[in-house]
Parts: structure tokens; C-alpha cells; sequence
């Protein structure tokens, strides 16, 4: 997708905050699918709600657009109870996607985007130009594409009409169910980055449902962990779900190779790196740029024979990372030393995050 920005081809400021203020939904068979749930997400802001099959992931989110009515609580967005708005009025300014898209088959690519801005009563003009933005955002030709037919899309296209159709009448937020689970992996990998691109022009709030752990450490500025009846295990950054795992149910659910997907949400700072020796910069040793992941730093580590990476900046070094330091950082945190460093790293992580929001840009 190319998601170059394109001045005021779409309205990157219209975005609300969301509040779940002990909401619930016991269906009439008396399953209690969400006992109470609270949870806070800031405008602009990516949420990722994770959890077991049946934890009730997908009922939290029906309940924000009001598909499901919650029989308990109370839904905020900016502060208004959208439990007592008319549902159909709310689902105007809630984009919704969904694992296999939901296109209508019979019409065309330009009449599925343009779905809510004709519910809407748009005159055919801004319809037109509206879908030939949104096209060309999610990076399809509109030329090209316009006039087809889902069936004549692959998979990977289809999912990109849906982001464009939800994002159609500039909502405030983007509700999204497994919006990536129907494709293969490799396609996944390119349209979670594609899309990370996209929030970072569009900055919509969005909460984003899904079974993968690594989507969600790769999207979600928060992580929000269920376990069944929608009870929030934990709540927080990448680094700090992997870090320092709240709950045994958490620790659990993230797995052994937590330390080490934790590399991958841990940037390298001049911060965490230690002094460069003379020796050390007389030496031919690996080099990976401030900024790249510690993933990135033990990656380059692991194919060659040294015991420590160059942290450069601009080509100058200005510090190094040991092998031991790293696989120290991989290691999952059992004692209090490691926990201290995870919830040091969940604060910078906070504070990355908002910054990122406000940026526009994030650094995964
Ligand atoms: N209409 C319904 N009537 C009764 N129970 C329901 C209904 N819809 C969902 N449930 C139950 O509510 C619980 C939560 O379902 P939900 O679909 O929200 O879970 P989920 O975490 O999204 O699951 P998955 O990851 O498998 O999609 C499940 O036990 C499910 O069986």
C-alpha cells in the first residue's frame, strides 16, 4: 500500500476516545460471555484485545458498534454513552472489518467503498472522489480496480477494499476482527506493516481483535490480555505483556519464547548501551544503527563470531551491546532485577507510545 501522505486526502484528526466502563453481556442462555469489563483507549490509539478461543474478544468489540447490546455498563466514546444513541446513527462513525471482509459480491469495487458515504446521502461527485482516495491510499489503482468485482481481487486486495470501505466516511473508530487472519502468513506480515503505515497517516483509534501474539506485538501500542468471561488479565505495552508478564495466565499464554519476541519491541538507545573502549573501536566488529531492535542487534551477533555489536550513529560509534547483556534482555523475567527492567521498559514504552500517536509514526 503506498500510503505516501497526501495533504488533506483524508482527515487525519478525527478520531475519539473510547471507554468500556464495566460493561458485560450474559446472552439470554445464560452464557456470560463479559462479566465486567474496564478498559480506557486514547484517540488515536491502538489497542489489540488478545485471548483464548471463546474468551469473549469478539463480543467486547460487537459491543462498541452495538452489533451486540451489552447487558451491563456503560460505552463511552469521548465521553458521550453511545449505549443510548440510536445504534444505527453510531455505526456510521465506526468503521468495522471483519476476517473475510463482508464485500458485496455483486457490486463493484468503487460501489462497496462507497457503501456508507451513499447511506449517507453524499452526492455522486464527492462519492466519486472520495473512493478514488481511499483507493489510492490502501495502495490499489482506482483505474484499475474501480470497476472490478470482488471475486476478480485476490485475498490480500480484498482486505485492503475493506480497510478502504471502513475508513470511507472518516470514522472516529476502526473496529477490526481478525481483519488479517484470512490470508497467508507472508501477505499478513506485508499488509500488518502496510497498515501500521496507514494508522500512522490516518491515526484513528482502533481495537483490533486477534488469536496471533505476534500481530498483536507488532500492532498494538497496548495489548489488552482476556482470559474467559472477558476478565483483563493485563494491560499494557508490547515490551511489558512480554517483560513482565501480570498474571500467571499471561505468563502462560505468552510462552516460553516471550524474551526473546520481546527483543523485538526493545529499541537500542544510547541509554542501554555500554561505553565503546578504544580496543572495541579498533576492532572489526559488527555494527547495527541506534534505533534497530535488539532483535536485530542478536541477529547481527548470531551470524558472525564476535562477542559484542557496534551501537553507530551516522556511522559513529557510540556504544556497545554484548552478547551477554542481550541474551540478559531475552532472558524471561523470573527475579526482581528483570522484573525492575521490564517495568522500566514498560514506562519508556508508555511514553513511546503516546509519542508515537502524537508523531504519527512508530518505530516498529
Ligand atoms: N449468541 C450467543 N449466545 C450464547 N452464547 C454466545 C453467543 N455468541 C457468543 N457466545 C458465547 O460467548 C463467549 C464469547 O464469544 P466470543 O465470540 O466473543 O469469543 P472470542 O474470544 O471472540 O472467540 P474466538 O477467538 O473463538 O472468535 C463464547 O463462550 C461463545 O460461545
Amino acid at each position: 500500500m503506498d500510503v505516501t501522505p497526501r495533504g488533506s486526502a483524508v482527515d487525519g484528526a478525527h478520531a475519539a476516545s473510547i471507554s468500556l466502563d464495566r460493561i458485560g453481556k450474559r446472552y439470554p442462555d445464560g452464557t456470560e460471555a463479559v462479566g465486567e469489563l474496564t478498559l480506557d483507549v486514547a484517540a488515536g490509539e491502538m489497542v489489540v484485545l488478545i485471548g483464548p478461543s471463546g474468551c469473549g474478544k469478539s463480543t467486547v468489540l460487537r459491543m462498541v458498534n452495538r452489533l451486540v447490546e451489552p447487558t451491563g455498563g456503560r460505552i463511552l466514546l469521548d465521553g458521550e454513552d453511545v449505549t443510548r444513541v440510536d445504534p444505527v446513527q453510531l455505526r456510521r462513525r465506526i468503521g468495522y472489518v471483519i476476517q473475510n471482509v463482508g464485500l458485496f459480491p455483486h457490486q463493484t469495487i468503487s460501489a462497496n467503498v462507497a457503501t456508507v458515504p451513499q447511506l449517507l446521502g453524499w452526492p455522486r461527485d464527492r462519492r466519486r472522489r472520495r473512493v478514488t482516495e481511499l483507493l489510492e491510499l490502501v495502495g490499489l489503482d482506482p483505474t484499475q480496480f474501480g470497476a472490478r468485482y470482488p471475486h476478480e481481487l485476490s485475498g490480500g486486495q480484498r482486505q485492503r477494499v475493506g480497510v478502504a470501505r471502513a475508513l470511507a466516511a472518516d470514522p472516529v473508530v476502526l473496529l477490526m476482527d481478525e481483519p488479517f487472519s484470512a490470508v497467508d502468513p507472508i501477505v499478513r506480515t506485508r499488509l500488518q506493516e502496510e497498515f501500521l503505515r496507514l494508522q500512522a497517516e490516518v491515526r484513528k483509534t482502533i481495537v483490533l481483535v486477534t488469536h496471533d501474539l505476534d500481530e498483536a506485538v507488532r500492532l498494538g501500542d497496548r495489548i489488552a490480555v482476556l482470559s474467559e468471561g472477558g476478565r483483563l488479565e493485563q494491560f499494557d505495552t508490547p515490551a511489558a505483556v512480554l517483560g513482565a508478564p501480570a498474571t500467571p495466565f499471561v505468563r502462560e499464554f505468552v510462552g516460553a519464547d516471550r524474551g526473546i519476541r520481546r527483543l523485538a519491541v526493545t529499541p537500542v538507545t544510547r541509554d542501554t548501551v555500554e561505553p565503546v573502549s578504544a580496543a572495541t573501536t579498533a576492532a572489526s566488529l559488527p555494527t547495527v544503527p541506534l534505533g534497530a531492535s535488539a532483535y536485530d542487534a542478536l541477529g547481527v551477533l548470531l551470524t558472525s563470531a564476535a562477542d559484542r555489536v557496534v551501537v553507530t550513529d551516522h556511522n559513529h560509534p557510540v556504544g556497545v551491546l554484548t552478547r551477554a547483556r542481550l541474551l540478559d534482555w531475552a532472558t524471561p523475567a523470573t527475579d526482581g532485577t528483570a522484573h525492575r527492567v521490564a517495568q522500566e521498559e514498560s514506562r519508556s514504552g508508555d511514553k513511546r507510545s503516546s509519542q508515537q500517536i502524537h508523531d504519527g509514526h512508530r518505530s516498529r
